[in-house]
């Protein structure tokens, strides 16, 4: 089959070599990675190199046309070993993803995954759908619901070649193409098509691109390829939406070169970070989000936020996550004695203010 052939609605995974590391415990919910990336970037190359590799898991790869009519869809899925694929039928209502399909899309999912041959996760390609805030968010508020399936991270594809085009062609334009927002809900974003740029700039084009990608998104993992040949151990079991993925992106924060000083006010899509040691009232920090959030009341355009908070009479750490409109705060582990107890905020999105953020920040804390 030619990449360009319309690909098969859902399909899963031969047996392979490629190691996916962590065996899933038979009862957790099934991992969904969302993919997500410009016209042409490679996301039908990426699913067709997993669908090819040699990794030893069953996979569905749900390829999902939104903004189109969606009706009956076809899914295959392969039967391991080596096993022949087999059709499913994946029952979608029509409608835009921001109502009526995101739930249908949910309990198709699921019922995916009550098949009696377990599944170990699966790919959810979004061709069509410029911003994947509003599914993000129902999958994550599904998995929160104790469903049998999870939203495990965000994969944007991006095109190496034509990126620093489509960046610098909109970034004083006022508009927002669907690179930016892309970008700015990556968990990780795969730089493909590195074989085009030329063998004597590549080094500092990349330097380059992974600057631009981090300008508008300070956390995204950025891995480059070729063909979207990527070690599949770093785009699944990522846990992007989990507690427990905090001591990843604690690192990340720690490397990642956040630039508030630099860059004040953004009217851009960029990332901004705020630090504070001293404890906060938790139900001022939910007023706060909500503020933010909700009412909007500092006109910025947050798209993601993910951080840690030290709260007031309270040993454990607090994450806080939120997509857009939906946010959760959970407690975690204890910090460690050691440990310099902080609060430790990261925003990514349109119009960010510092010092709008740090000074409405500063109305949580128990000490002025
Ligand atoms: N040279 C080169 N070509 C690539 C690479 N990755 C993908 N392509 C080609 O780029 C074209 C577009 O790739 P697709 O995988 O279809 O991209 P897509 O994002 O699924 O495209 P849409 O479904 O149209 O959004 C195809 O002709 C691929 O063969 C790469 O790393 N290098």
């Amino acid at each position: 089959m030619e990449e360009d052939d319309n690909p098969p609605i859902a399909i899963p995974m031969d047996e392979v070599s490629l190691e996916v590391p962590t065996e899933p415990d038979a009862g957790a919910p099934v991992g969904v990675t969302v993919i997500t990336g410009y016209l042409g970037a490679g996301k039908s190359t990426l699913v067709n190199y997993i669908l090819n590799a040699q990794h030893g898991k069953r996979i569905a790869v749900i390829l999902n046309e939104f903004g189109e009519e969606i009706g009956v869809e076809r899914a295959m899925i392969n039967e391991g070993q080596g096993g022949a694929l087999v059709e499913e039928w994946v029952e979608l209502a029509n409608g835009c993803v921001c109502c009526t399909v995101k739930h249908s899309l949910v309990q198709a999912l699921e019922q995916l995954v009550q098949r009696k041959e377990r599944l170990d996760h699966i790919l959810l390609e979004t061709t069509g759908l410029a911003d994947p805030a509003p599914l993000v968010s129902i999958l994550w508020l599904d998995d929160q619901l104790e469903s049998a399936i999870k939203l495990d991270s965000i994969v944007t594809v991006v095109d190496a070649k034509n990126l620093e085009l489509q960046i610098s062609k909109h970034a004083d334009s006022g508009s927002f193409p669907e690179t930016f927002i892309q970008i700015a809900f990556a968990d990780i974003v795969i730089l493909n098509k590195i074989d085009l740029i030329s063998e004597e700039k590549e080094a500092t084009q990349i330097e380059n691109l992974k600057r631009k990608i981090h300008g508008i998104n300070s956390l995204a993992v950025v891995i480059c390829t070729t063909r979207c040949q990527v070690d599949l151990n770093k785009i699944l079991n990522r846990e992007s939406y989990s507690g427990e993925s905090n001591n990843r992106w604690e690192e990340l924060m720690e490397e990642s070169k956040l630039l508030p000083s630099s860059s004040r006010h953004d009217s851009g899509v960029s990332t901004l970070s705020i630090h504070q040691p001293y404890p906060v009232d938790l139900d001022k920090v939910n007023g706060w989000l909500e503020d933010l959030l909700w009412e909007k009341r500092y006109s910025m355009d947050i798209y993601r936020c993910k951080g840690v908070l030290n709260v007031h009479n309270s040993d454990q750490i607090h994450t806080i996550q939120a997509v857009r409109e939906v946010y959760e705060v959970v407690p975690g582990r204890e910090w460690h004695e050691a440990e310099e107890r902080i609060n430790k905020l990261v925003f990514i999105g349109r119009d960010l203010d510092l010092e709008s953020l740090e000074n409405s920040f500063r109305g949580c804390l128990t000490i002025t």
